[in-house]
């Protein structure tokens, strides 16, 4: 028998194609009195991969986190988890979300496989599977050795790496994490990063917020920055480095010494880039994003300068944010 789609029976019902996004949110609005903590938000968050929520604190992650989470009513707006509504169907949405709130909790008295068992009774994980599921999250957060320790006797690392395995104690298709490394050191804070990656390869998708950038660089696929209850930019960083125009610097050094140099630096102004002469290379600056690089390289070649390097320094996401963000205190 053929198995391609043509063959399928009108007959047989098929079941309707899993939705793209992993969370959209649109118009999403939260008032504390006069204060709108989030105000009209849009987020598109696509299956898969690490999504970042970037912004100041009292940008309004939080509040983003909480609504998509079920554990807040927004005031206007709506999200959609996986085709599911968190207002009217928090059941279903509970079921294929894990949060990671930015505070542990402490639970006096249970050790750490207690502590993960009964948030696994919680979320109806079955009895049988129960104990082999606890075992599966201490490895993958590297908690085997503490499983009968006191949860209150673990370091903070440790708290926010069980913290993670509590998530995920019923097998969620989108993981939201708010904050988790904050407050720990720079090692905690590899092993977490490496965490969330072999998440993101499982095919969760992970929702993660930040205020410290250098955090989010590397380990996310898209980013959102929000700043004052909205959203200011989202995509990946190269998309919203382009939409806002950032400048970047570009390193060029040419073969045929401080004459060359000289010419490739009055090319390279004929571009629009700011240049500046250094020891034995020009700096750009460039505005523009890669098109301008492209550019600029291009006419030193045509120009018959010979480039031996040409090195673009685009800034992380510490750059964009603050060329993006206007730096609102609320
Ligand atoms: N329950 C509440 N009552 C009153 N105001 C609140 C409440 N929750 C949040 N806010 C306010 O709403 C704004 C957004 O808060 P939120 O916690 O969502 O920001 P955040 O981006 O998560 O900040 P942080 O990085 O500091 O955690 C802040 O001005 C905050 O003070």
């Amino acid at each position: 028998m053929s198995d391609t789609i043509e063959s399928v029976s009108d007959d047989v019902p098929v079941p309707p194609p899993p939705p793209a996004a992993a969370v959209t949110v649109r118009g999403l609005t939260k008032r504390y009195g006069d204060l709108a903590a989030v105000d009209g938000l849009d987020l598109d968050v696509p299956r898969g991969g690490v999504f970042g929520l970037v912004g100041p604190n009292g940008a309004g992650k939080t509040t983003t986190m909480l609504a998509t989470v079920t554990l807040l009513r927004p005031d206007e707006g709506r999200i959609d988890v996986l085709g599911h509504d968190p207002v009217t169907d928090p059941r279903a949405v509970r079921g294929v979300v894990g949060y990671v709130p930015d505070t542990f909790g402490l639970y006096d008295g249970l050790s750490c496989r207690e502590y993960l068992d009964f948030f696994a009774a919680a979320y109806e994980v079955p009895r049988e599977g129960r104990a082999a599921q606890v075992d599966a999250l201490l490895e993958l957060v590297e908690l085997s050795h503490k499983a009968a320790t006191d949860v209150a006797g673990l370091s903070r690392g440790m708290q926010q790496r069980l913290s993670l395995a509590r998530g995920l104690v019923h097998d969620p298709q989108v993981l939201v994490a708010d904050e988790p490394a904050s407050g720990l050191d720079p090692r905690a804070r590899v092993e977490l990063r490496e965490i969330v990656k072999e998440l993101a390869v499982q095919g969760v998708t992970i929702v993660i917020s930040s205020h410290i950038l250098a955090e989010l660089d590397e380990l996310c696929d898209r980013v959102a920055i929000v700043e004052a209850g909205k959203v200011l930019a989202q995509g990946t960083a190269d998309e919203i480095r382009g939409a806002v125009q950032a400048s970047s610097t570009v390193t060029v050094r040419v073969l045929g010494g401080e004459d060359a140099l000289a010419v490739a630096a009055t090319l390279a102004a004929g571009t629009g880039a700011l240049v500046t002469p250094e020891e034995g290379r020009l700096r750009c600056e460039v505005v523009g994003g890669e098109a301008a690089a492209a550019e600029l390289l291009r006419t030193l070649v045509v120009g018959g300068v010979r480039v031996t390097d040409f090195r673009e320094d685009r800034g992380g996401l510490e750059r964009l944010f603050l060329s993006v963000t206007q730096g609102v205190v609320r």
